[in-house]
């Protein structure tokens, strides 16, 4: 198999069948290192089956998922997801009861210690280190301010703010983020832009699944287009947005 020394995931030759659904063919897809790779496609095409293929939720039909020259393939989530790959889900994924700030110590603690293990919030040693850098990572998604507050209480854009700093604690070197601006206002959408174009100015690898065009052709470095479970067109974003084919699907589609 040949591929560019840059790359840093790559999705081989992956098959995903549901019952009689072929919800995933052919799919080889290449991420290269410190990019921003975009996954669109109409609703149904299998993005998200493809994301969670890649994190280990779902085991494929056939082919594999190499990340940084290791198989991924048969791994479970926490094990690829110690091994640099963080998300961020389309439903936030966060401790309602804790603080802001503990449940952005939390993966932090986790990846020191190997587990997400709540006792592990007792006082340590090293807590104020830890402490420190979440809030950095809050500061970064403008929620420094809120740090005290109960997490359940956040309004839906911020839980997703939240879940983005719990991923950045972790320093990943590549993050995947499922339709991060979804449900968001026009002002909101544009502040996350912006952040996810921060993070990049710092070399970290992304994957992004969006509806949003403007959301996909303010990041994207490349575009693969997904539709009824295959791939029918790539490259960079110019070229993706004047593909007939894409067009088609969109038209076909429910976008
Ligand atoms: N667990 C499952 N069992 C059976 N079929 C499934 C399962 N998960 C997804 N599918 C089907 O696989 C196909 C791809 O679904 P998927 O959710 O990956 O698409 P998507 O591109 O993410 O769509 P959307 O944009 O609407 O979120 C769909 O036909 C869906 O109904």
């Amino acid at each position: 198999m040949q591929y560019s020394n840059n790359t840093v995931l790559h999705v081989a030759d992956v098959h995903k069948r549901f019952a009689g659904l072929h919800a995933l063919a052919d799919i080889d897809l290449e991420v290269e290192e410190g990019k921003t790779h975009a996954i669109i496609g109409p609703n149904g095409a299998g993005k998200s089956t493809l994301l969670n293929v890649i994190v280990g939720r779902l085991a494929p039909s056939s082919g594999a998922v190499v990340f940084d020259g290791q198989v991924l393939t048969g791994k479970k989530p926490h094990e690829i997801n110690q091994m640099g790959v963080a998300r961020v889900f389309q439903t936030p994924e966060i401790f309602p009861d804790l603080s802001v700030l503990q449940n952005v110590m939390t993966p932090a603690f986790a990846k020191r210690d190997g587990a997400f293990r709540i006792r592990m919030l007792n006082p340590l040693a090293n807590e104020a280190a830890l402490r420190e850098e979440a809030e950095e990572a809050l500061a970064d998604v403008g929620m420094i301010e809120r740090r005290h507050l109960h997490a359940a209480s956040l309004s839906r854009g911020d839980k997703r703010r939240l879940e983005l700093a719990m991923c950045l604690i972790q320093k990943p070197r590549l993050l995947l983020l499922d339709e991060p601006t979804a449900g968001m206002s026009r002002h909101d959408t544009n502040t996350t832009i912006e952040l996810l174009k921060k993070i990049k100015s710092r070399g970290m690898t992304k994957v992004i699944i969006e509806h949003d065009m403007h959301v996909v052709f303010s990041l994207a470095d490349k575009i693969s287009v997904l539709a009824g479970g295959r791939i029918i067109a790539e490259g960079a974003p110019d070229a993706v947005r004047g593909d007939p084919r894409v067009q088609e699907a969109y038209l076909g589609g429910a976008h």
